[in-house]
């Protein structure tokens, strides 16, 4: 402990922690992580770490090495072979737009709470993917699974004092963690059921769904995944597919709330390029240039996930100097790199044209990492986890270039990153992801105004954090068909 404390204070600078607790003070102080971390950008300091989630379960996100690798191989398999890229996830997310443009048509003048409405929207895109059908949003069984998924993402925030502090844990009701455990088995209770209710119809030379497929290698003496870790990957999918889409669709509408003219401007690059008599494609992408810039603007200046998730490094590793020990456990904080002034001008400031060329046409950064790092040489701020002390606590260290990193590393910048172990990180479900924010934004503006539901209303732009996602704050509005 000593050593830890001897080392990091020695190796890595930043203000000098609170015994046993660490920075927890300064962080119970903030109402916004967040923003208090974007404060402390070149600031390095110490804080309190968070309690190791959903330890001892092996699934795509919780599995290392070749493990991991099989499953990724798997999963991106699948959801290529389903969809992402080809026409079919076209059709399963014009499935959804369709419900909504349909149930928006008859509600018009109700007010919608988009935090209540863009969840079912997401969460029924991957169920379709994995069980092959959509839900109904009154079904009871499909308001229990996402109220569920809702409940474990609240109690599992990495940023409640509990989860920075393990030893308050004696203070968090048991009824709290009870429920959050009950609701986790009555979770997979369902998929268990759907599993079992398509059973009964499959056939391994129609693979009908990803359902399909994990039934096709269940059994099998040579298959390198097993049985639990697909359904846990199922599980993963859920939780990881559910919260970041519907952030990301809550953002996309609260901005256009905020400014009409960038609306205006879509709708008519939209009417101009498809019209109003078919439902925009994947393919009319490169024909919608600003509103290509719009939805880049929003996940930038929004970051739906801004510390993805964390990562663990392999060895002993320095940077600029500074020690980072082995099985430290690293988050690195995207919202940085997207909020950056020395490569964004005016970084807080919304602005759609920052992603257009001078003739107008669609510019890609590769700053704009929302779903996770790519090989490119960013600036991002660490915030660094000491596993092994009694109370661990998180450096935000220096700034540092990624491939810096990777170079002291010695391995590839993808096999940099792990979730406490090693094997590369970045979002498989990232061209799913986009597909859905294109495909039900673009269909949404086609057809009608979006409006605030109280015009007096001052929407916020300051985010509610969740288990890895950045919300807006609740917000409600209409959807009046265009004139
Ligand atoms: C706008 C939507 C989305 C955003 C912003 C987003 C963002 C992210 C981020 C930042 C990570 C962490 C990457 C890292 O380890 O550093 C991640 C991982 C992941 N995402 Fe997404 N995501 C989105 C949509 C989806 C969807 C629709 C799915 C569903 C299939 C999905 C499934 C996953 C999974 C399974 C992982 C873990 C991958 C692994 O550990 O290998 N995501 N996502």
């Amino acid at each position: 402990m000593w050593n830890t404390y001897l080392n990091g204070r020695v190796n890595i600078p930043g203000p000098i922690p609170w015994p046993i607790v660490g920075n927890l003070p300064m962080l119970l102080r903030t109402k916004n992580p967040n923003k208090l971390f974007l404060e402390l950008r070149m600031k390095p300091l110490w804080l309190r770490s968070f309690v190791k989630l959903f330890k001892g379960q092996t699934s795509l996100v919780f599995s290392n090495g070749q493990e991991w690798v099989a499953g990724r191989k798997f999963t991106a398999a699948a959801l290529k072979d389903f969809g992402v890229g080809t026409k079919s996830i076209e059709e399963r997310i014009h499935e959804e737009t369709r419900y909504l443009i349909d149930f928006f048509s008859k509600s018009q003048n109700s007010s919608i709470d988009a935090s209540k409405l863009f969840p079912k929207v997401a969460s029924n895109v991957v169920s379709n993917i994995i069980f092959g059908e959509r839900f109904d949003h009154e079904d009871p069984e499909f308001i229990r699974l996402l109220e569920n998924v809702q409940f474990i993402i609240e109690q599992n925030s990495p940023f409640r004092p509990d989860n920075f502090f393990p030893i308050l844990e004696v203070f968090r009701t048991t009824n709290q963690l009870q429920a959050a455990v009950e609701r986790f088995n009555e979770t997979k209770e369902c998929i268990r059921r759907r599993i079992d209710k398509q059973r009964l119809t499959f056939d391994p030379c129609v693979i009908r769904n990803f359902l399909d497929l994990y039934l096709a290698q269940e059994g099998k003496q040579d298959s390198k995944i097993s049985e639990s870790y697909l359904f846990n990957t199922i599980v993963d999918m859920y939780f990881a597919g559910t919260d970041t889409t519907s952030g990301a669709l809550q953002w996309c509408m609260l901005y256009m709330l905020k400014f009409p003219d960038v609306q205006l401007k879509c709708r008519a690059e939209i009417l101009e390029a498809i019209g109003d008599s078919r439902l925009p494609k994947l393919s009319d992408r490169e024909d919608l240039s600003y509103v290509n810039a719009t939805l880049h603007e929003i996940q930038r200046i929004a970051t739906t996930a801004p510390m993805a998730v964390p990562h663990t490094t392999l060895e002993d590793i320095y940077i600029e100097g500074k020690l980072i020990p082995k099985k430290s456990i690293l988050l690195c904080d995207l919202m940085s790199v997207h909020l950056d002034p020395i490569v964004w001008n005016e970084p807080d400031i919304f602005r759609p044209e920052r992603f257009l060329d001078d003739k107008g046409h669609f510019l890609r950064s590769e700053n704009f990492c929302p779903f996770s790092l790519g090989n490119n040489n960013l600036k991002i701020i660490w915030y660094l986890l000491e596993p092994w002390s009694i109370v661990n606590f998180i450096i935000i260290a220096k700034i540092v270039p990624i491939h810096h990193a990777c170079h002291v590393l010695k391995v590839n910048p993808h096999m940099f990153f792990t979730f406490l172990n090693k094997g590369p990180r970045q979002c498989v479900g990232k061209h799913l992801g986009e597909a859905e924010l294109f495909l039900i934004f673009t269909s949404l503006l086609q057809r009608f105004d979006l409006i605030k539901a109280n015009p007096d209303q001052t929407l916020s732009t300051e985010g509610k954090q969740t288990f890895v996602t950045l919300e807006p704050q609740p917000y409600e509005m209409k959807f009046v068909i265009r004139n």
